[in-house]
């Protein structure tokens, strides 16, 4: 034979050991450059067949299947479909899989052999398999897949003289016939996990419950109903737990607050410590019990391997709305912050469906509208059982989240149908291993958490707090007057433009006050509040009150329901809205953001009030 020698590609999934297979069966004679056009780096290289014949290898970026995700799929599809312009179609494929996955590497290989070209399989990282207790029969495989399977340790070299053999017999044989009919994604998952079982002849306990937990929670009904149980049991936590150490620090900032009053002298200084900073920034303090309890969840189910079956659980229900697995865990990040979230979403590949995700974001109910949600539950919602261990105030905390995300999908409906009109993407995952969390993890990330919390809390929320204490204080109200000090003061006369805006969705005068400066960070309507109220105290014992009480006092519950749906939904946030102008280029899609959103609270703030209203609340 003459001519240029044969093309044979090396391709698998991710981590399946190509690179290494490339290695060692051509050494030095490596040639490294891009495919053209692309900034994918293509390998290829020279390595001899048993009988003395050249082979041109060329090792693939790994992909999950043939519909790309990402560039460097795009580009392993092209080269296998021989669509790519300057890089003639491979004669064969040397499909690597690895045989401590071969449930998930299997679709692939599958749908590989479905495009009709000379075949060889190597099961790939047979020594870890054999480590890890996994007893797999080649030939089983063989014969469901018709292909020859020839195991290997590419890092040892073991394997290769009997792939190259195998290579060399594909390659005389002529080539096959596409595959007419194409099987769907589900039933090349079923008959990878058929064939799968059929080949494993043993394998340990661990990997046996690691299959037998799958099978429940990653079933499409039973694994939703353990998600939202598991968020259930989350929530109430959140306040079951949270009693003792919220008390601790209120004491603790109600005997700062005597003590500063008993040393300092009636003034300005006294004033601004006790009704600026420790009024508003202790406000938000105390909520520091609740976060941490919903990250100790959220981390905990992190570090067991959970979280990733809950995305693939979630991606069926995303796909509903034109959103797929991709966007969960950007989403999900949302629950802590929208602004990494948003950040995460430069994994989506899919331009329409990463700006579809950026939208709505925001929805997700960040850890900033914990404190503003808990004040108002504490408040209105009375801490009683509805049921054996069902708390009423933590059922109405799930339900607020559980609005959120309901009001997320809906817009990234709407938005996906008639703003971007992007189709859903597949969604292909490699689950993680079950394992117990470190405690040293999950510390750490408390502590993280914990800090950047404080951390809010001592530089934005802190200057927010004081600006306002200053915009209440002054000017002071003349002796006589029948207005109150926060009436008269400057924010009082801001508070008063804005609340014939706001008047119609049951908003008072306090609210009013709180919205501005709560578009900083959402916690400051608390902080604003609470220094609000210290300022109008009339006397000690009503200055000494937490917040929670006072507002129950002055508020009526049409109000507060109110109050807490447009949070749901209010882009309550600058930093929020600065990331997504530099996310997507540009003002445009910030400011239909932004105007959605405020649309959308508008419109819960008003439907819940009129209804809480007519209902006689
Ligand atoms: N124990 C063992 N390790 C292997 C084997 N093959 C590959 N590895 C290791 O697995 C890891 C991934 O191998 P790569 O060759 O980089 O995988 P790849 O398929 O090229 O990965 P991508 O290029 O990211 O798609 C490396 O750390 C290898 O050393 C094997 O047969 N046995
Ligand atoms: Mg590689």
């Amino acid at each position: 034979m003459t001519g240029t020698p044969p093309l044979v590609a090396l391709v698998g999934n991710p981590n399946s050991g190509k690179s290494s297979l490339f290695n060692a069966l051509t050494g030095a004679r490596q040639k490294i450059a891009n495919y053209p056009g692309v900034t994918v780096e293509r390998k290829s290289g020279r390595t001899a067949l048993p009988d003395g014949r050249p082979v041109e290898l060329l090792d693939l970026p790994g992909a999950y299947s043939l519909q790309p995700d990402s560039l460097d799929e795009a580009v392993t599809r092209d080269v296998i479909l021989g669509k790519l312009a300057g890089q003639r179609r491979p004669d064969a494929l040397v499909i690597v899989v690895d045989a401590g996955n071969l449930d998930n590497h299997l679709r692939f290989a599958i749908e590989l052999i479905g495009q009709g070209l000379p075949v060889v399989i190597a099961l790939n990282m047979i020594d870890l398999a054999e480590r890890d207790g996994l007893e797999i029969d080649p030939t089983v495989l063989a014969d469901e897949l018709g292909v020859p399977v020839v195991s290997t340790v590419a890092v040892r070299k073991r394997g290769l003289d009997r792939l190259l053999i195998m290579l060399a017999e594909s390659l005389s044989k002529p080539r096959l016939q596409e595959d007419e009919a194409t099987e769907s994604r589900k039933q090349i998952t079923e008959r990878a996990h058929r064939i799968a079982k059929r080949a494993i002849i043993h394998e340990t306990q661990g990997r046996q419950w690691t299959r037998r937990l799958d099978a429940i929670l990653l079933h499409p009904v039973g694994g939703v109903a353990i998600l939202l149980a598991l968020l259930f049991v989350m929530f109430q936590a959140v306040y079951g737990w949270s009693e003792a150490p919220i008390s601790w620090i209120e004491a603790a900032f109600a005997a700062l607050t005597n003590v500063i009053n008993a040393q300092m002298p009636d003034g300005l200084l006294r004033s601004f410590l006790t009704d600026g900073v420790i009024a508003g920034v202790g406000a938000v303090v105390v909520f520091l019990p609740q976060i941490l309890i919903l990250f100790l969840f959220i981390l905990i189910l992190e570090a067991t391997g959970y979280m990733t079956r809950a995305a693939f659980v979630m991606d069926r229900m995303m796909a509903a709305v034109g959103l797929s697995g991709h966007s969960f865990i950007p989403l999900l990040s949302s629950f802590a912050c929208a602004i990494p979230g948003i950040m995460a979403t430069r994994s989506i590949m899919d331009q329409k469906e990463r700006l579809a995700t950026i939208l709505i974001a925001p929805l997700m109910t960040c850890s900033a509208r914990l404190p503003v949600y808990t004040l108002i539950i504490g408040a209105f919602i009375p801490a009683q059982n509805i049921g054996p261990g069902i708390g009423l105030q933590g059922l109405v905390l799930l339900a607020l989240y559980l609005f959120g995300i309901l009001g997320a999908m809906l817009a990234a409906a709407v938005i996906q149908r008639f703003v971007t009109q992007s189709r859903s993407s597949s969604f292909l995952i490699e689950m993680p291993r079950y394992q117990l969390p470190r405690l040293s993890d999950i510390a750490l990330g408390l502590w993280q958490r914990a800090w950047v919390f404080l951390r809010r809390a001592g530089t934005i929320i802190f200057v927010a707090s004081m600006i306002l204490w200053a915009l209440l204080s002054f000017p002071k109200v003349p002796a006589g007057s029948t207005q109150s000090q926060v009436e008269y003061s400057i924010a009082g006369n801001i508070a008063d433009v804005i609340e014939p805006v706001v008047r119609p969705i049951g908003f008072n005068h306090d609210i009013a006050l709180a919205l501005i400066p709560a578009m900083a960070a959402r916690e400051v309507a608390v902080s604003a509040l609470g220094t609000a109220y210290a300022i109008d105290a009339t006397d000690e014992e009503q200055a000494a009150m937490s917040l929670g009480p006072k507002l129950a006092a002055k508020w009526s519950l049409a109000t507060a329901l109110a109050f807490l749906a447009w949070f749901i939904f209010a882009p309550q946030c600058i930093s929020t809205i600065a990331v997504t102008r530099r996310e997507t280029n540009g003002w445009k899609w910030p400011i239909f953001m932004v105007t959605y959103l405020f649309a959308l609270a508008y419109i819960a703030a008003g439907a819940t009030y009129w209804t809480a209203i007519a209902l006689g609340l």
